[in-house]
């Protein structure tokens, strides 16, 4: 019988991870199975604080840190993109982890959202994606692969979630957007939504706790997801696996978009304050 080779579904690929922030980042969970798969990396960190925590993680990759980029200066991104070119010369994907919004108008109502703080919230968790995209194309000579994390709360209303939740349906729609314009290069645009999961930025949303204990209780799979789950479907799409996949919203959420009531046999949760 033939000997089987199974070498990682992503060898020989290259890819920028924009979104680190520490060892709970989903773009850290999504960085360690990009690796475990073969694919070789770059990360970009968020300012000087962030620098010392994205640091050591990369290394544990043999990732490359390509530098700081804060995506509401153009100039961040474009240097990032500049050091990326004179490293590979060329780049086959790239995922956007990277979403921000007031913790003050992650609670209350959406209707009190302000100007200043939807116009920042849109930029940096929606229009982000699309500059990063004007970049990536540039490299992606041979086709690439362009992958962005959304939440449920852009399809429904979710409790706090407010003005994020405009942002990621408008995020959603650039992802459909993205892949029209840029199929035909063969650069692939999809997303994954994700289901609750305890990081840094979800800590800013209001009653979180109560929101993962919910979707542990009624979603299908009665749980919730981790970050090594999401990087590793992350991993298959931004791979030829996943070759005739673009402008998709694929869930990673243990089933919990198909729900439509509490499961009759859920406790009842009461409001348990962080
Ligand atoms: N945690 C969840 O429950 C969940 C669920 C679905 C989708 N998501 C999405 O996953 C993505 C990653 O978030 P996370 O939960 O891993 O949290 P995280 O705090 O680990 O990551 C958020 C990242 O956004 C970056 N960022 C914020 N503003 C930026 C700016 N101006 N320029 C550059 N980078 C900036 C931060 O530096 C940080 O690395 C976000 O898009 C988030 O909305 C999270």
């Amino acid at each position: 019988m033939a000997e089987t080779t199974a070498p990682g579904i992503l060898a020989g690929k290259r890819g920028l991870i924009m979104g680190v922030a520490n060892n709970r980042s989903i773009a850290w969970g999504i960085a360690q199975a990009a690796r475990k798969h073969g694919a070789e990396l770059a990360l970009t960190y968020q300012g000087e604080a962030l620098k010392k925590r994205v640091e050591p993680l990369a290394k544990e990759l043999d990732a490359a840190v390509v530098g700081h980029c804060d995506v509401t200066d153009g100039a961040t991104i474009d240097a990032v993109f500049d050091e990326v070119g004179k490293l590979w010369g060329s780049l086959d994907f790239v995922v956007h982890c990277i979403a921000f919004s007031d913790k003050d108008e992650l609670t209350g109502r959406y209707v009190d959202t302000s100007e200043g703080n939807f116009s920042k919230s849109l930029l940096i968790s929606c229009y982000s994606f699309t500059a990063i995209a004007q970049r990536a194309e540039k490299l992606m000579k041979d086709g690439g692969s362009l992958l962005t994390l959304t939440y449920y709360g852009a399809e429904k209303w979710m409790p706090h979630y407010n003005v994020m939740g405009v942002a990621k349906a408008a995020l959603e729609a650039s992802v459909r957007y993205l892949a029209a314009d840029l199929g035909p290069q063969n650069i692939r645009v999809n997303a994954i939504s994700a289901g609750p999961i305890k990081t840094l930025a979800a800590s800013g949303i209001g009653d979180f706790r109560y929101i993962l204990k919910w979707n542990e209780y009624n979603s299908p799979l009665r749980r919730t997801v981790t970050i090594e789950e999401v990087g590793d479907t992350a991993a298959y799409l931004v791979s030829d696996m996943a070759r005739g996949m673009t402008g998709e919203i694929l869930h990673v959420d243990a089933g919990y978009h198909v729900v439509g009531m509490k499961n009759p046999e859920a406790p009842d949760l009461s409001l348990d304050k962080d």
